[in-house]
């Protein structure tokens, strides 16, 4: 297969894909801009991608893409209902760069209540003021809000409690019983989280119901003297409610994220907000270790090598899970060429759609096979009697979902 990766990649990704015999061509310098130009020329059936976008264009212009892998968490840059009317499987790597993104989290909040950067950037000056920086609140026993309770928020959560902070959580299905293991209060809502933490940290992704989660009313419910950190995506906080909050010197801030954050590694950047006194900032640096690069490349060669080999995606984004079906026909038959093709006509014939169909092998020489087929609409009884008819048919049953 042809692997085109568009961005930063770990080299030992890149060697496992062409020691599984894959032709791969690594251009980590593409913009989003030069990527449909760059589909049409190099006809990939797989694209690895960062933070690139891939647009409509993109995939209009990538003929033979069957599979996108974002090497990364986020999948708000890539066009999912493109994808999905052209059929391509779009797959992300689930938690890998979760570690990663709760140190930096982790960084910004003790930087911001030790004051570290400017008091580094006074020393850097020859000024020593340990009369401004030595007033840290301390983090022991203070409470961390975390917002949305997924795999980042878990992992700071871990360090949280580490240094003795009592920990809240907001997000929309948070199992009771495992959070209370995991020593992690369910806030009741996302209001109180934010009027009962003294440092909140957000780890929801981007999507339409997540755009300005946090915006000007929401700032206001924070304590005085509070920090908000957040490392999960530009958009979900409304950065110009945030720039006014912090002016107002109520609130402070950590952010690795910008509404308006430039999609290439290197570009000039001119934010308001990054400039204020009272915010701590990272260039979306989250999930950039060397050990988070590495479990990405692993995950994302895991991905490829699945899809090659077994035609399965792992992680797949862009399914539709409400779609798959309320009928299961499980036919037993003879393991022999023709009898799926002959089941398949019979749906065919009685106007049955298949959602999602398997077929498995029993073990032994001159075996059978067990096929089991989701059906959208309830075959009728004379369905199953021309299935049953088949010399090669063993059984068939029917089982609603
Ligand atoms: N800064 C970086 O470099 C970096 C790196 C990785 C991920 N991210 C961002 O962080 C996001 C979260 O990553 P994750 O691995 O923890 O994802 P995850 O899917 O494991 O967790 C997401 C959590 O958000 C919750 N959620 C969704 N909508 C919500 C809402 N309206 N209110 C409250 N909670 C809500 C979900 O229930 C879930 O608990 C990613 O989508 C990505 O955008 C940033
Ligand atoms: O969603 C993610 O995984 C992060 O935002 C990381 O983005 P990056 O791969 O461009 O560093």
């Amino acid at each position: 297969m042809r692997i085109l990766i568009a961005d930063k990649f770990a080299p030992r990704g890149c060697e496992a894909l062409r020691e599984l015999g894959h032709e791969v061509i690594s251009e980590p310098g593409l913009s989003a801009g030069d990527l449909p130009t760059a589909l049409a020329d190099r006809r990939p059936e797989v694209l690895v991608v960062r933070s690139t976008k891939v647009s409509e264009e993109a995939f209009a212009a990538g003929g033979e893409l069957a599979l996108v892998v974002r090497a990364g968490a986020g999948v708000n840059t890539i066009d999912l209902e493109a994808a999905s009317r052209r059929g391509v499987f779009v797959a992300n790597c689930p938690g890998k760069n979760a570690i990663a993104v709760a140190e930096l989290a982790f960084g910004l909040i003790l930087a911001l209540d030790r004051r570290i950067c400017e008091a580094n950037a006074e020393l850097d000056k020859g000024v020593w003021n340990k009369k401004a920086y030595g007033k840290g609140r301390g983090l022991y026993g203070r409470t961390l809000g975390l917002v949305g309770y997924g795999a980042i928020a878990r992992e700071v959560a871990l360090r949280a409690r580490a240094f003795g902070m009592r920990i809240t959580a907001h997000a929309p299905h948070i199992d009771r019983d495992h959070a209370e293991q995991e020593k992690v209060q369910v806030a009741a809502s996302l209001d109180e989280l934010l009027a009962s933490s003294d440092v909140v940290s957000i780890h929801v992704p981007y999507r339409e119901s997540t755009r300005h989660l946090i915006g000007a009313r929401e700032l206001a419910l924070m304590p005085e003297g509070a920090l908000l950190i957040h490392t999960a995506r530009g958009g979900v906080v409304d950065d110009r409610a945030l720039a006014e909050a912090v002016s107002s010197g109520r609130i402070r801030a950590g952010l690795d994220v910008y509404e308006d954050e430039p999609s290439k590694g290197e570009a000039p950047f001119d934010s308001q907000l990054a400039r204020l006194e009272g915010v701590y900032g990272t260039p979306h640096i989250g999930a950039s270790t060397q050990q988070a690069g590495e479990a990405i490349a692993a995950e994302t060669v895991r991905i490829i090598r699945e899809f090659t080999e077994r035609g399965s995606v792992p992680n797949v984004v862009n399914l539709d899970a409400e779609h798959t079906g309320r009928f299961t026909l499980v036919v037993r038959h003879l393991d022999r060429v023709g009898v799926l093709a002959k089941i398949l006509a019979a749906l065919r014939r009685h106007q049955l759609n298949v959602q999602t169909m398997s077929n498995v092998v029993f073990k032994g020489a001159d075996g059978a096979a067990s096929a089991t087929i989701v059906l959208e609409n309830e075959p009728d009884a004379e369905l199953l009697d021309d299935i049953r008819a088949h010399e090669a048919v063993l059984g068939a049953d029917l089982r609603a979902m």
